[in-house]
């Protein structure tokens, strides 16, 4: 995971960053083959100038994006971006294969009104559903991993890991924390989660980009500082997680009311 600080409202600086940390990621043993971006990374919460200098149909992060998959050979969960549609400007990820498919685009359903989302974005309207190789495996986006009905119906539908790409400030590092380790035991399943760090004219972000195993052990988490954070994921562990407590088969959908 790339925990970077992010320009804000300046996406050519933020495409010139990532470009240099995919520099770094060349440097590391064993080499990766996976790699996750930040919620935003290329406007940062800029909401206010999104008319300016959102991407078009997200347009330029496909292609830098479609190209450092496959230069690095990596699956790339491509953080988010603004991206201008006719109807609006959605926060949208995009998933690349290590040859440079784009495999999967995924728009944030849940906006978050602490920080004015509502006013300035589209809600996306469909859940993700894709794989990272033989892995099947979720997305959300920051507030969304506040919604457990949302990443249920991943797991329901045979995810192992979810890839979770953020923007999220002080004063919730708890939150954060604490959330995404549920995520992790209820489901059964790794969480990967990105976070950024630095701040803008209004928040301060405190980084802890995580990787917690379908037990809910923390496997890997990052300080406050721009860095990359790395960690290993096994299927396996998922299965014998899921045999140990059955959860999916002792599941009593009748009784519920979501
Ligand atoms: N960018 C976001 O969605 C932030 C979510 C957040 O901070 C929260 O507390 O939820």
């Amino acid at each position: 995971m790339i925990q970077m600080d992010i320009v804000f409202g300046n996406p050519e600086e933020n495409r010139r960053r990532v470009r240099e940390w995919f520099e770094k990621i060349k440097e590391l043993t064993p080499k990766p083959n996976i790699v996750l971006l930040p919620e935003l990374w290329d406007t940062g919460y800029d909401l206010k100038r999104l008319g300016e200098i959102a991407d078009p149909d997200g347009t330029y992060a496909k292609e830098m994006l479609a190209e450092l998959a496959q230069q690095y050979g990596v699956y790339l969960i491509g953080g988010s971006i603004a991206e201008q549609k006719a109807e609006g400007t959605y926060n949208t990820s995009f998933v690349f294969t290590p040859d440079g498919q784009l495999v999967h685009e995924y728009r944030k359903a849940h906006l978050f009104r602490l920080m004015e989302e509502e006013k300035y974005l589209q809600a996306g309207q469909e859940l993700p559903d894709f794989r990272i190789g033989d892995m099947p495996a979720f997305l959300q986006i920051c507030y969304d991993i506040r919604f457990p009905e949302g990443i249920r119906t991943g797991a329901l539908t045979g995810a192992e890991v979810l890839f979770v790409v953020a923007e999220w400030p002080n004063p919730r590092l708890v939150h954060w924390r604490q959330l995404l380790i549920a995520r992790a035991i209820e489901n059964q399943m790794y969480v990967v989660a990105c976070n950024r760090v630095g701040s803008d004219i209004n928040n301060t972000f405190f980084g802890h980009s995580l990787i917690i195993d379908p037990w809910g052990e923390v496997i890997a988490e990052g300080g406050e500082e721009e860095g990359i954070v790395t960690g290993t994921i096994s299927r396996e562990l998922v299965a014998d997680v899921r045999n140990r407590i059955p959860i999916f088969s002792d599941r009593r959908p009748h009784l519920y009311t979501l």
